[in-house]
């Protein structure tokens, strides 16, 4: 669904007919880009990134503060130029390090909503949604189409009573659905969001979540959204590219980056492990737990990570691929599951059991059983390095 009072613009329809299906929503390759801080040293705040999202996706960059989603999404925005790569944005170059080509923030097919709102205070939320309308190159609108498109705006947005207040009067998540309803009021192909919910509380946070996507569903915009948390990422995305120090670390459905993440990094930054090291031997990795049995090779020396939820407690020592002996130091009941804290060795492991779960109780001798499918076995570093694995985006 579209936003149709208005058809749209020659220009976009011509552009639209040249797409054929098989071209991209956004393609980034090979980009890069450095700061320079104000000691002289220089930081690759994108070094080397790789994307391509297809239309009606909703991708989400994900990564620590200081990885470069920020810097990422504001090159495809054209308010920051990279030192070197290509951009392409509906299938149209609009920068490219080798021949020059930089297509201006205010040329390029998409829209933009900012953590910080971004609207003009002096003007109410019906003009603030008006604004792109009145300033869109090469488009000529009669007021009562542009007025009767943001009053679809902001219906589409939920806040259809409210066009005649100013942003002071308004709450933070209804001034971000003005800024969403501005974004949405040009249909856009691509709407970019920079942390959009990280002002709003928890509550809000989460309609708005809810909201956001099915209004993408609605209108079929193509999303790119960077996010720092992990479960916004999980909840939004068709799939989650994790950056660290500007690199693209892997690009995957959540199920792919949570279940198979591609490095130690990824599976540390999404959801929750617990962690030994090994070192080959016959038949798997020996550790200070006893032997994991696993086929996995990645070296002599690795780190082995399991999930909360794929470790099993037994009273006895059951034949699986890794039996760790241990005692149960604390039992928390969470709600969702009961979170066991077993002293393993100088390993405090966190085991979870969905539901309210009594098998066990502080201080109970137990033994946490591994299947080999759920141990993650990723290479330490100075050890030899495992094989590339194929790319699983
Ligand atoms: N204008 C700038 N001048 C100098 N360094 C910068 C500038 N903008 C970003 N950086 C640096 O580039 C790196 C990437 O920054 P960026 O804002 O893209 O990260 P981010 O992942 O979006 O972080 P956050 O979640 O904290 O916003 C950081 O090391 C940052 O300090």
């Amino acid at each position: 669904m579209k936003i149709t009072s208005a058809p749209s613009s020659p220009a976009r329809q011509s552009a639209a007919a040249e797409q054929s299906e098989v071209q991209r929503a956004v393609e980034i390759r090979g980009l890069t880009k450095h700061f320079r801080r104000q000691d002289g040293s220089t930081v690759p705040a994108i070094d080397g990134a790789d994307l391509s999202i297809e239309k009606g996706e909703f991708v989400v960059l994900l990564g620590p503060s200081g990885c470069g989603k920020t810097t990422l999404l504001r090159s495809v925005a054209g308010l920051e130029t990279p030192d070197s790569g290509r951009i392409t944005v509906g299938g149209t170059t609009v920068f490219d390090g080798a021949t020059g080509t930089n297509v201006g923030a205010d040329r390029r097919e998409l829209s933009m909503v900012f953590q910080s709102y971004a609207l003009w205070p002096h003007m109410t939320a019906a003009r603030n949604v008006r604004y792109p309308l009145e300033n869109q190159r090469g488009a000529r609108r009669d007021r009562s189409t542009m007025n009767q498109r943001v009053a679809e705006a902001l219906t589409a947005v939920g806040i259809g009573d409210l066009g005649g207040q100013y942003p002071s009067q308004l709450s933070g998540g209804q001034q971000q659905r003005v800024a969403l309803a501005r974004a949405l009021v040009n249909n856009s192909d691509v709407v970019l969001f920079d942390e959009p919910l990280s002002n709003v509380d928890a509550k809000v946070r989460e309609t708005l979540r809810v909201e956001l996507l099915s209004m993408q569903r609605r209108f079929g915009f193509t999303a790119l959204f960077v996010t720092h948390d992990q479960a916004e990422a999980m909840e939004l995305a068709t799939r989650i590219a994790v950056l660290d120090k500007g690199q693209v670390q892997q690009f995957g459905t959540p199920d792919e980056v949570y279940a198979r993440p591609a490095t130690e990094y990824v599976a540390k930054f999404i959801g929750n492990t617990n962690e030994l090291e090994g070192t080959r031997t016959e038949g798997g990795y020996s550790t200070s737990l006893g032997l994991v049995r696993t086929s996995a090779a990645a070296g002599e020396r690795v780190s082995l990570l399991f999930r909360p939820e794929h470790g099993k407690l037994f009273a006895e020592r059951p034949d699986m691929a890794a039996a760790l002996p241990g005692r149960v130091v604390a039992v928390l009941f969470m709600g969702t599951h009961t979170e066991f804290l077993v002293q393993a060795g100088e390993t405090r492991l966190r085991i979870w059991v969905s539901g309210r779960s009594t098998d066990f109780r502080d201080g109970d001798e137990v033994w946490v059983g591994l299947r080999e499918q759920d141990v993650m076995v990723f290479p330490r570093e100075g050890s030899e390095q495992q094989e590339p694995q194929e790319e699983r985006a």
